[in-house]
């Protein structure tokens, strides 16, 4: 009868799995931002109604009640940037787009690739703009076609190429404000605005470096920012900056990510 009681079959196992990652994913999402606090309120609350329920304390419970009972609404509107980000990792961090092979069944084409001389060209500007402090924002489209903050900016649709790269960042071009956007082989626009993170960065990060990581947040593209401040180079991906990166490590990630794979 005990033992009947207590038996913990595979599936228990793998839906504490789940549950863990699910909300460990949640935690990550929301951490330093201010929906971490209003989670941890609301988590209060439940806990508060429970204890409330237990005792049997009718009026209050019945007044809590009534929150908790539209709580799911509640939370679909405050949470709705998260969980909006929430979906974009779920369709991009675990590549589920590649591997329903979506693109191929409606025909989309495959992955954005760059090649070789083209991730070179894209550090060496980089590089050269990190030289001369000169401020630059550049996002490298992943699967999702941005089209939102294409249509922000000039389109462009000219080969990746350094010298146009430094020319469009350069102080006195009437596109330097923005981001230019890269998909493939080709830059599609300048001037492009970006949303900006709500994350609590250092102090330090301007707008530049929040609007690298918001878009990183909202698709799965890559952002690359040389300050104008300090002329590093940063790079941000799935909501995370990694700061100060030297140019063979830009050029280890480029490469890993957007590298044409040799056809087999
Ligand atoms: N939402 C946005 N989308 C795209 N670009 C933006 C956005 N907001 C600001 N920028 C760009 O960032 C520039 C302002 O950068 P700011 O000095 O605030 O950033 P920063 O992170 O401190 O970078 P830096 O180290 O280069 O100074 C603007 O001139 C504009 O080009």
């Amino acid at each position: 009868m005990i033992s009947a009681f207590i038996t913990i079959r595979f599936l228990d196992i793998l839906d504490i799995i789940l549950v863990a990652i699910l909300i460990y994913q949640l935690y990550r999402l929301i951490k330093g931002t201010v929906a971490f606090n209003i989670a941890v309120g609301l988590f209060s609350l439940y806990l508060l109604w429970l204890v409330v329920k237990a005792l049997n304390m009718e009026l209050l419970g019945s007044i809590m009640g009534q929150f908790i009972g539209v709580g799911v609404l509640a939370l679909i509107i405050v949470f709705h940037p998260e969980i909006r980000k929430f979906l974009v990792i779920i369709g991009s961090r675990y590549n589920l787009n590649r591997l329903l092979s979506f693109d191929k069944l409606f025909g989309a084409g495959k992955e954005k690739v760059i090649n070789h001389q083209q991730i070179a060209s894209l550090v060496d500007a980089c590089e050269s703009m990190s030289k001369t402090k000169t401020g630059a924002l550049i996002i490298i489209a992943g699967n999702s076609e941005l089209n939102e903050q294409i249509n922000t900016g000039e389109l462009i649709n000219a080969e990746v190429s350094s010298s146009l790269i430094r020319t469009l960042f350069f102080k006195n071009s009437p596109l330097h404000d923005g981001a230019i956007i890269i998909k493939g082989t080709r830059i599609v626009a300048a001037g492009c605005i970006l949303p900006l993170t709500s994350k609590s960065l250092d102090k330090a990060l301007g707008l530049r470096h929040r609007a690298a990581v918001g878009m990183s947040e909202n698709s799965d593209a890559l952002s690359i920012v040389v300050s104008e401040e300090r002329g590093s180079i940063s790079v941000a991906e799935k909501g995370e900056i990694k700061r100060r990166i030297s140019k063979e490590a830009l050029i280890q990630i480029l490469e890993q990510r957007f590298q044409e794979e040799v056809p087999v």
